[in-house]
């Protein structure tokens, strides 16, 4: 397989995606920073690309609710190029506003005839909160987390609780492996309150849909991706590369 193509969506209100352009070429992909509007006239573009990642911001300023309406216009205008697209086991990966997105479009946990099964609601805080967090990689069938399983990264968000409707859902969640990443301690433990940064089920940071070659997490992996940009790295001593370039390298390396 030739190196993979990746479609960076932009819509209003994106503003992580030039981080996530770097990330994907370091990794070896070639990379279209497209907008949503370009796809929504020709939806068959999508089919030139091997990964499909919605990167972080404030589309369309979180009116309603953060990425409920780029959620939307997937789910209204390109319900079947997505189709085709998961249909040919490519991957789509969502970072913050971007998972935001993929779990309101139904992409990683699909409705029921009561509406959806889980959501991102507004931190328990009240605010937005932007910090460092540690995350532990669960048991999962995810290509993105393959090889990984701790990371250190930063979050930034105001609407990042991950909430179920009800018990069984979430229960569900964790049987099927579904529930990729969750806040931790900085030793690996259980997150308390203060390591959960928005008060999330569960400790939730990150899911993968039922195949796992959909993945939607929190906390920006493009923002660590080079070992400097860790604020510890001259006192903890350089690592080969940060803890969020695994991400994009393993989607690459699915391709290979
Ligand atoms: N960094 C981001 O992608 C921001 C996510 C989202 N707009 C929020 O604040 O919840």
């Amino acid at each position: 397989m030739p190196t993979p193509h990746a479609l960076i969506l932009r819509a209003p209100g994106t503003n992580c995606d030039l981080e996530t352009r770097f990330a994907l070429e370091r990794a070896g992909a070639t990379t279209q920073r497209l907008h949503l509007n370009r796809l929504r006239e020709n939806p068959s573009l999508l089919r030139d690309f091997q990964i499909l990642v919605i990167p972080g911001g404030f589309s369309y300023g979180d009116d309603v609710a953060a990425g409920k309406i780029l959620a939307h216009q997937l789910s209204s205008f390109l319900a079947d190029a997505l189709r085709e697209f998961r249909s040919a086991e490519k991957l789509i990966l969502g970072i913050c506003n971007g998972f935001q997105v993929l779990l309101k479009a139904g992409l990683l946990v699909p409705p029921d005839e009561d509406g959806p099964l889980a959501t991102l609601a507004h931190n328990t805080s009240g605010r937005y909160q932007d910090r460092w967090v540690h995350l532990n990689v669960a048991a999962n069938q995810s290509p993105f987390l393959k090889g990984v399983t701790q990371m250190h990264l930063p979050m930034a968000h105001g609407e990042g609780r991950f909430v179920c409707r009800k018990e069984w859902i979430l229960k569900g969640l964790a049987q099927s492996n579904q529930i990729v990443l969750r806040y931790c301690q900085p030793d690996g433990s259980a997150a308390d309150a203060h390591w959960n940064p928005n008060g999330s089920q569960d400790d939730v940071a990150g899911l993968c849909d039922a195949t796992g070659r959909v993945m939607g997490l929190m906390p920006h992996p493009e923002r660590h991706v080079l070992p400097t940009q860790h604020p510890q790295w001259t006192r903890l001593g350089l690592a080969e590369s940060g803890d969020g370039f695994a991400i994009f390298r393993n989607a690459v390396e699915y391709f290979e």
